[in-house]
């Protein structure tokens, strides 16, 4: 059963709909990507997963069960604006927030001394969280959003403000939690992100979904459309095959843009008449061009 089933789910403020019915499951032990341009819905849909909000239609059902308050203990949130008290101390508030989740005392701070060891910063304990870097402050939300050891686990743009150690850091812990069972709604701007976490993926346009599933499966669905073809020396007459739209030539090669895939056969052909290949390769397209792809159909 999935640990999260949103139906039909729509919410409306005054005349604007702000999500315009999703639907969405998200299993046991998955990582969700929930996409979408600005104001597309995510953080509305992210408030009435929490129970913050209520949907004006549809349903959302945990283990198959409606919202109920209990449920709170079993939930955790990264808002993407910072919601920690800047002149509280680290330990006082994340015990705080974990005592309101349900969690007896002792066993928060043993909890967030573990997170605090992990992420290799024992003495932000007794630090005020406006004395950390913005950086910091961010891994400091993301402790109070796991100190209760969440079931389901809400991160809206989890890893902004990060150097590249801690990205790959906290996906780490990310991809732990996963393996441990936690479910994860993902939320973010970063398509790469996306790609390295998530097995499915929902994307919003103005409040409606316009693309979902296996980001696999999606991919299959639209045309490759770029061909690396590394050799030793040049290749002349790229640019002239039939359907090539593009040539650049790059530090060790080439990439081409194609429009039908049998472009692609052509190139190495060529390339292989006139020396030696060493690399050749039809890429798929990234997420990121999915994306734009289609936010920018669905604009037009
Ligand atoms: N409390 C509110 N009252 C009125 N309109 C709202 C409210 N909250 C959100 N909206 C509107 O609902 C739409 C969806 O907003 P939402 O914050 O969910 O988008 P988002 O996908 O999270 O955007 P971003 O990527 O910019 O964070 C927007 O048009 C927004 O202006």
């Amino acid at each position: 059963m999935e640990a999260l089933h949103l139906e039909q789910v729509v919410k409306q403020y005054g005349d604007k709909t702000a999500v315009n019915g999703i639907s969405l499951k998200v299993e046991q032990g998955e990582i969700y990507g929930l996409l979408g341009a600005n104001g597309a819905g995510k953080t509305t849909t992210m408030r009435m997963v929490l129970g913050l909000i209520y949907p004006d239609e549809g349903r959302i059902l945990y283990n198959g069960k409606p919202y109920s308050t209990e449920l709170q203990h079993l939930m955790g949130y990264l808002p993407e604006e910072r919601g920690l008290y800047p002149k509280v101390k680290v330990s006082d508030q994340i015990i705080y927030l974990a005592r309101l989740r349900g969690m007896p005392a002792s066993e928060a701070d043993k909890s967030l001394r573990y997170w605090l060891d992990r992420f290799d910063v024992p003495e932000y304990y007794n630090k005020k969280i406006e004395e950390l870097s913005k950086g910091n402050q961010q891994k400091m939300g993301f402790v109070a959003a796991v100190v209760h050891k969440p079931k389901i686990l809400i991160l809206d743009e989890a890893f902004s403000g990060l150097d590249p150690v801690n990205v790959e850091l906290l996906k780490d812990t990310v991809r732990e939690m996963r393996d441990q069972g936690t479910s994860i709604l993902f939320s973010t701007h970063r398509m790469e992100h996306v790609e390295e976490l998530c097995r499915n993926i929902t994307i919003l346009d103005r409040s409606n979904t316009v693309v979902q599933g296996d980001i696999r499966e999606i991919k299959k669905g639209y045309p490759r459309e770029a061909v690396v073809l590394r050799t030793a020396g040049e290749v002349n007459g790229l640019a002239e095959i039939a359907g090539v739209t593009a040539v650049e030539r790059q530090e060790r090669g080439y990439l081409l843009s194609i429009s039908d895939i049998g472009a692609a056969q052509r190139i190495l052909q060529l390339a292989m008449a006139q020396g030696e290949v060493e690399h050749f390769e039809i890429k798929e397209p990234t997420l990121n061009q999915i994306f734009i792809r289609a936010v920018g159909e669905s604009n037009e």
